[in-house]
């Protein structure tokens, strides 16, 4: 059966001329949609299986915005845009898109991003159905093993599943998230539900080490393998044989020792400073706050073991995109610290509560532990009624939000390609594009050139 795709794009010719791509390469087009509500009612009709998206359309809501409710429907999108300035790039990137293609293009470049696209997006299904045949064969986590993990927003109760699933088996799992959003109580529990919690949990803060000591640190050394080494040291792989590593801040981790550690996720293998190489048997969980894409553009983090240690990722975004658990952790906290410090509070008031709910919570849960703390030690009554936030407690919570305004290059190049398209595609003489644009020839073709209109990609 063909592939059926919804073309999202307010630009006539583009669109025409991209139907013509993918029909001549055997997909079916659904139809042509200039606008995300003229989009959303053809998804309902045709049920497509891929859209392609340009970023802004027709109307008030953009690319980005259908985007979302695309996620929601399990639909697998991709954009082509004129515009990849930082900020649409990022927005774009923040709605987990399956390809992204800068205008001008080839047929080739998009035929290619389709069958990446549509494999990435087979994948990923074939994952849920996986996922979800196992959460109902009845697994139930010993009890207790995830109740200190507290929240009911979406994204939590997906890492929960994700947490229980993957405990099963050895897999290494790379934990993403900003400080404080609870990448070790993840790794934590991950260990506590495999079968290797009877044996250490060896946690190593990569970023905390000195440099000259880090690699003794982590393989060991050998007696007189180096001026100092008065003993034989075994490191923390050593120590975590038969249970668990946990490696936070692994982007810190130097270059050289990226190298060893890849050895170890490779061949299971490690090797003590001045000894030989020996086998081991340690579950990697690997946990960092960088971005880990630009550590390796800016080549300080190795691909070969970006790709090794992402094979499940897990990503805990922080508290301010999952507002709905504050409140639910702010009264876990509260009952933690009152019932420690021997005190009888039993909620907050509600303007506390509407200023916890308004906070960004740069710190994440850390903060709003150590603030629930601070606030049981300091409070009279039995009702938490003010709370000190740090000084940017009035900064608005930053949302993205697309200029929605086209650059003078991308209304250049639309209404040049208007005109050709008028003038079925004759530049120059009587009736011709330059003609009707009132510019030289010699102007409009290094104009042309310049924007990628090429008119071999538009017939
Ligand atoms: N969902 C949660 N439920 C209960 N407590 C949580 C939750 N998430 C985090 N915490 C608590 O918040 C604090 C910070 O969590 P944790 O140390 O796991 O964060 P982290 O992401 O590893 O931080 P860093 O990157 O700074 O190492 C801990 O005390 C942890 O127990």
């Amino acid at each position: 059966m063909k592939t059926k795709i919804l073309i999202v794009e307010d630009q006539f010719i583009e669109a025409n001329n991209m139907q013509g791509i993918l029909e001549r390469a055997g997909y079916k087009v659904t139809g042509i949609a200039r606008s995300v509500p003229i989009a959303l009612k053809a998804i309902e009709k045709e049920r497509p299986d891929m859209v392609m998206l340009d970023i802004l359309l027709q109307g008030n809501l953009t690319g980005i915005d259908l985007a979302a409710k695309l996620r929601e429907q399990n639909i697998a999108f991709v954009y082509l845009s004129a515009n990849s300035n930082k900020q649409i790039l990022d927005a774009a990137k923040a709605t987990k898109p399956y390809g992204f293609l800068v205008k001008p293009f080839r047929a080739k470049d998009v035929l290619v991003m389709l069958d990446v696209a549509w494999y990435l997006h087979s994948q990923l299904e074939e994952e849920v159905k996986n996922r979800e045949a196992f959460l109902k064969s009845g697994f139930q986590p010993p009890n207790g093993e995830l109740k200190s993990i507290i929240g009911s927003s979406p994204a939590i109760t997906d890492i929960l599943n994700s947490v229980k699933i993957v405990s099963r088996s050895d897999t290494a799992v790379l934990i993403l998230g900003e400080s404080g959003t609870g990448k070790e109580l993840i790794a934590q529990a991950i260990h506590k539900l495999s079968d290797r919690k009877n044996k250490p949990l060896i946690v190593v803060n990569c970023g905390a080490l000195p440099s000259n000591l880090i690699e003794s640190e982590l393989f060991g050394h050998e007696k007189g393998s180096f001026t100092g080494a008065y003993n034989k040291r075994i490191g923390k792989f050593e120590q975590a044989d038969g249970g668990t590593i946990f490696l936070d801040e692994i982007g810190e981790l130097p270059m050289d020792l990226q190298v060893k550690f890849l050895r170890v996720l490779q061949e299971k293998e490690i090797e003590r400073i001045g000894g030989n190489a020996k086998k081991i048997d340690v579950r990697i969980i690997a946990a960092t706050n960088r971005n880990l894409e630009e550590e390796i553009s800016a080549g300080r983090f190795r691909l070969d073991l970006y790709y090794r240690l992402n094979i499940f990722p897990i990503n805990l975004p922080p508290l301010r995109e999952r507002r709905s658990d504050i409140l639910l952790l702010a009264n876990y906290f509260l009952k933690k610290y009152a019932d420690k410090q021997g005190k009888t509070i039993t909620g907050f008031s509600d303007e506390v509560i509407a200023i916890m709910k308004q906070y960004s919570w740069p710190g994440n849960v850390r903060e709003l532990e150590n603030m629930m703390e601070r606030s049981v030690l300091l409070s009279m009554g039995t009702l938490i009624n003010s709370l000190i936030l740090p000084k940017d407690k009035g900064s608005p919570i930053i949302e993205i939000e697309i200029d929605r305004v086209k650059t003078m290059e991308e209304n250049e190049r639309d209404h040049i390609l208007a005109t050709l398209a008028k003038c079925d595609w004759k530049v120059y003489g009587e009736g011709g594009a330059a003609e009707m644009l009132n510019i030289n020839v010699s102007t409009l073709n290094s104009r042309m050139k310049k924007l990628g209109i090429d008119k071999k990609h538009y017939l």
